[in-house]
């Protein structure tokens, strides 16, 4: 296969306030979230005028990306789209067309196989090459890369630097609470034939992290950032619930690493370092939060070693025992019955 360029493919976030309301409108489109959900979510972003860190940090990414490339020699020129906030995907596939790109690998920035994660990316293709029509160019997904050691190996040395941080004195009662944006139960238990993709991926990933940052130190996977009407079940505990539960069995430090996410985006600044950092506070609970990839040189250097291992057809590296795809199976990460989607 000959691939002539390289796409980021991102979630998106508004950049001044008056991109923040159609920015959500646009994010829970036919999903049945709550009004009342979408004001508190709108408060969040005016906490930080308006502004998401999110597409800086794709820039930046973006910018060490092609460094990259060049000092290896990869020649492929550097696009990046959105799926709900510009620049939105579909005017980025309509000036690759313009530049007479056929065939594009993409790389989104979340590592995890599920709905959100990596599904709904190739529908955002399919959606914007069908807005372009005729001459679109293909886009194929790099792999989903939960078990790589260029994401693993920067959340664990965050996760050992955060509990650097910490009193030894206190390492027996300290324990690291690994959290994801939380899904729909129905979505996570929408399993194919090989296994539900996001929860068993996380439950790998956050092993493959403790194992290298600190294998005496106790960890949890849990949850954050839950959307949806309230009578919809998600995927629980909630870290705020989690930090209660573990203040009562004699906890008294918690590390929280954001495995689910690639950079220290708004639900990571707000969801954590807000709301779950004040829970803390309010047990007694001494907090950390290690920080997430970001454009960490090792995060940067796995994005060229993914699309060299696609250019040369290689075998793919991976630190973990589940199987690994190009091509997701046809049901590898359906998409959840929703009350109120359109489909
Ligand atoms: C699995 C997953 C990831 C990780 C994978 C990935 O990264 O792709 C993720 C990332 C993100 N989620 C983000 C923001 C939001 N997510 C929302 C709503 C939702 N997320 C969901 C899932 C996920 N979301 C789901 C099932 C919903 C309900 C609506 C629906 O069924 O689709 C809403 C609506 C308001 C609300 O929170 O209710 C917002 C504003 C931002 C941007 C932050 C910034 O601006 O810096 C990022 C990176
Ligand atoms: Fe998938």
């Amino acid at each position: 296969m000959v691939y002539d360029a390289f796409v980021l493919l991102s979630f998106g976030g508004p950049e001044k306030p008056d991109d923040v309301m159609p920015f959500l409108r646009n994010v829970v489109r036919g999903r049945g979230v709550p009004d009342e959900r979408l004001a508190e979510v709108y408060e969040h972003y005016m906490h930080f005028g308006g502004v998401s860190p999110i597409n800086q940090q794709c820039r930046d990414l973006l910018a060490a990306v092609g460094t990259e490339f060049a000092a290896h020699g990869i020649g492929l020129p550097s696009y990046w789209g959105n799926r709900n906030w510009q620049p939105m995907l579909a005017d980025t596939v309509a000036q690759m067309r313009d530049d007479g790109v056929e065939h594009a690998l993409g790389f989104a920035t979340s590592a995890y196989g599920g709905y959100s994660s990596c599904k709904q990316y190739w529908e955002d293709i399919a959606a914007a090459r069908e807005h372009v029509g005729p001459k679109a160019p293909r886009i194929s997904k790099l792999r989903q890369f939960h078990d790589h050691p260029g994401f693993v190996e920067p959340h664990a040395e965050a996760v050992r630097a955060a509990l650097g941080t910490l009193d030894p004195a206190r390492r027996a009662t300290t324990r690291v609470a690994f959290t994801a944006h939380s899904i729909p139960s129905g979505m996570a238990r929408n399993a194919g034939p090989t296994g539900n993709r996001y929860t068993d991926q996380l439950a790998e990933t956050a092993r493959l992290v403790q194992a290298r940052a600190a294998d005496d130190v106790e960890y949890d996977l849990v949850w954050q950032s839950r959307s949806g009407p309230p009578q919809v079940p998600w995927l629980e505990p909630d870290i705020n619930d989690h930090l209660e539960a573990l203040a009562e069995k004699g906890v008294t430090d918690v590390v929280v690493s954001p495995i689910g996410f690639v950079s220290d985006h708004l639900e990571v600044l707000w969801d954590l370092d807000n709301e779950a950092k004040d829970t803390a506070a309010r047990l007694g609970l001494g907090f950390v939060r290690a920080a997430s990839p970001g454009v960490h040189p090792r995060f940067v250097t796995m994005v060229r070693e993914l699309v060299e291992e696609r250019l040369s057809d290689q075998p793919h590296t991976t630190l973990g025992t589940l199987p690994t795809w190009d091509v997701c199976p046809a049901n590898c990460c359906p998409p959840a019955k929703r009350p109120g989607a359109a489909a």
